[in-house]
């Protein structure tokens, strides 16, 4: 099992080579790469850890050496928020990045899961789609955009917020992950009952909890190491998913388009990464409410990503 990090000398970067190099299954390659020229100094850094996954470390401009045989890239690199900004304040500077480090995926490495992290995500996967459409290698069950961050943000509030035990996979945040797209289904949580106002309070956080590291780090940067966490575990549950496991997830997917083209949805990983999509269950009220009034927003997010690669 190959896993290849780019962007891996940033904020998220650093601490999920980490991760990986701790958690990664048994033997499992590391690949890092930045275009910092210190990528290598990481790489050799987190390879004294006495741990079976080897590491190997690329700086510069090209990718290449990096993505050779990868079943997993994980995409961290690109400008983050600062306050005031909004994540499709970052689309400018990221578009252009995740495009050219898909392409290069394109043509080293045609059948990895691609994972990414970079924002805005709502219109980073749509982007990655395109270009490995336009390569001829796109396969939608392989490429994810990382919504984890919302669903450990859910379980660690409504835990705090309930004084509850809840299983990982007991809560679902579906839509996209930026704002108003961002929905927790709160109602399906099993044994807890919420009041309206809690509902209403514990949805504002989740959807805004990102703005809330972004004004805590004062200009500083947005979240690297509940991020990192984050990735690391979905990048874990992927791994094991192509190693034959069956695993559930929320990423956001190019699905069955019947909200919107790409849709963050729980999803079974398996051999050929998406290998089912998974019912949403019943929706409260103010849920189903809330999925008709983000549709807008995550359609115009996706249409910029698609735009931007196909000029359409
Ligand atoms: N999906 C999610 O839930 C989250 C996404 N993010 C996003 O993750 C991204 C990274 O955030 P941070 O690590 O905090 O930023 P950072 O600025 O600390 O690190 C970014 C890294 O990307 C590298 N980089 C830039 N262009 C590159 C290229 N063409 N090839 C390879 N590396 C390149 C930089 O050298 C830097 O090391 C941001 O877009 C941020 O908004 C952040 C938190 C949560
Ligand atoms: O808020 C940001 O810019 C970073 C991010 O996506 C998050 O923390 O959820």
């Amino acid at each position: 099992m190959k896993v290849t990090l780019l962007g891996a000398g940033g904020g998220i970067g650093q601490p999920l080579s980490l991760l990986l190099k701790l958690n990664l299954p048994a033997e499992s390659e590391l690949s890092l790469y930045d275009v910092a020229p210190m990528t290598p100094g990481v790489a050799k850094d987190v390879s004294h850890i006495p741990t079976s996954v080897n590491v190997e470390g690329f700086g510069g401009d090209d990718p290449s050496e990096a993505l050779k045989g990868a079943d997993i890239v994980l995409i961290c690199a690109g400008v983050a928020r600062k306050p005031g900004m909004t994540r499709a304040d970052l689309f400018n500077v990221n578009a252009g990045i995740i495009q050219s480090l898909v392409e290069k995926a394109a043509q080293v490495c045609p059948k990895a899961c691609i994972c990414i992290i970079t924002n805005p995500v709502n219109s980073t996967i749509p982007i990655a789609a395109e270009v490995l459409k336009k390569a001829g290698v796109y396969d939608k069950r392989k490429l994810f955009g990382i919504t984890t961050l919302d669903v450990i943000r859910s379980e660690k509030f409504i835990v705090q917020a309930k004084n509850i035990e809840i299983n990982r996979n007991d809560i679902s945040v579906i839509g996209g992950h930026s704002g108003v797209t961002i929905l927790p289904l709160l109602s399906q949580i099993p044994h807890v009952e919420f009041t309206e106002q809690e509902l209403k309070d514990l949805t504002y956080r989740i959807q805004n909890a990102g703005t809330e590291v972004v004004e805590a780090k004062a200009g500083a940067g947005s979240a690297t190491l509940s991020m990192a966490y984050a990735a690391m575990r979905f990048a874990v549950s992927m791994a094991r998913a192509l190693k034959g496991e069956v695993i559930t997830e929320c990423a956001y997917i190019e699905g069955d388009g019947k909200f919107a083209r790409f849709f963050a949805q729980p999803v079974r990983l398996g051999k050929n990464g998406v290998e089912e999509i998974l019912p949403l269950g019943t929706l409260s009220a103010f849920e189903q409410e809330a999925l008709d009034a983000m549709l807008p927003t995550l359609k115009a997010d996706i249409e910029n990503g698609v735009k931007f690669v196909t000029g359409e």
